[in-house]
């Protein structure tokens, strides 16, 4: 089986004037996956999927799009590719049928197929209740959805979406998360959103960028992993030498909670973790009861405020799935929404 990225993008860097916006950014995207690009405002993943997408020229790097390079063959490397711009490219004196097949006209899919190809793209994004409708009226959520069959219309191997549920209320943003799920069936995702809660709803893998760099690209999993080493809480059934706690290596603070446990924070430097046996061997040394060694659970915007040491403007609250609207409720203003 071929593991050639769809899309490998390499070091790649965007200045605006003397603003050094987009920093030495790697990525990559294999078939079947969704990657979130996840940061605060400002830091960067417009750019980013601008230039991947073909419409903002790199500063330097290279970007190679189903082995294409996007520089030397922009017209073939485009066609593989999706977009969705931050702003929907709808024109709103328009229908979505009209607007589509349009669209179909411009990725050049063959006249007599155009409207199979529409409406593949309607029903699939869930605009059979309106497509004769002009898209100034439609609701933004509605607007979206026109925007995402654009950019699935020609069937490209990588649906690139900027910022896709910015605007949208509570139950359309679901209603967007649960399609792109579904493109993730067909299509290979690349998201951008500063939305915590969107990348762990619909992505398979993650890359936080943050002032223009990425400071972290992995799974979720090994995410959470890779910070839950660093902090461990420990009890004891008897009261202890905090200091002995301190002397350990890797060991960057220790806490004391209550009923002689305690909280020990690794140093930042994943070289330096707590070693856990360090503290068998300890309490061993000193015939401490040892009697809990858990690593402290963090949750996912913990890790990411770690990460990105700001208090910007991530949402971590605003997660439509944990609103209580009932489902029969949520269907219901679905079916009456237009
Ligand atoms: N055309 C431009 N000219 C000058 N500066 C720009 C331009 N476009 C973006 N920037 C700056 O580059 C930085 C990155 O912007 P970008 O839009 O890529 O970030 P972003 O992560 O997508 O943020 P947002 O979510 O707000 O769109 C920002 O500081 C922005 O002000």
């Amino acid at each position: 089986m071929s593991t050639e990225a769809l899309i490998k993008a390499t070091a790649l860097n965007r200045y605006y004037g003397k603003y050094h916006a987009v920093k030495d950014v790697h990525l990559t995207i294999q078939k079947g996956e969704v990657l979130g690009l996840l940061g605060p405002n400002g830091a960067g993943k417009s750019s980013t999927m601008q230039m991947l997408t073909g419409n903002l020229s790199p500063s330097s790097g290279e970007i190679i799009i189903n082995g294409v390079s996007l520089i030397d063959e922009p017209e073939t490397a485009k066609s593989s590719i999706g977009y969705l711009p931050e702003q929907p490219p709808v024109y709103r004196d328009m229908t979505p049928r009209e607007y589509l097949a349009y669209c179909a006209a411009l990725h050049d899919v063959a006249k007599a197929q155009r409207k199979a190809v529409v409406d593949e793209a309607m029903d699939r994004c869930g605009l059979h209740a309106v497509p004769d409708q002009l898209i100034g009226n439609l609701s933004k959520g509605y607007q979206q959805r026109v925007g995402i069959a654009q950019a699935i219309l020609h069937k490209p191997d990588v649906v690139i979406l900027d910022e896709p549920t910015v605007g949208l209320d509570p139950i359309q943003i679901r209603q967007i998360r649960e399609l792109i799920r579904e493109l993730g069936n067909d299509h290979s995702v690349i998201l951008s959103t500063h939305i915590l809660p969107e990348v762990q709803a619909v992505c398979d893998r993650v890359q936080i960028i943050h002032q223009g760099q990425t400071v972290f690209a992995d799974s979720f999993s090994a995410m959470a992993h890779s910070e839950r080493a660093s902090e461990l809480i420990v009890s004891f059934s008897q009261s202890i030498d905090k200091n002995k706690l301190d002397s350990i290596d890797g060991v960057a603070s220790v806490e004391a909670l209550e009923n002689n446990q305690f909280l020990l924070k690794g140093a930042k430097n994943e070289s330096q973790q707590i070693n856990p046996a360090d503290i068998f061997k300890l309490a061993v040394a000193n015939n401490w009861e040892l009697t809990e060694l858990t690593p402290k659970t963090e949750t996912l915007e913990q890790i990411f405020m770690n990460l990105v040491h700001t208090d910007s403007d991530v949402h971590f609250g605003s997660d439509p799935d944990s609103y209580p609207v009932a489902k029969a409720e949520a269907d219901a203003v679905w079916t009456n929404y237009e």
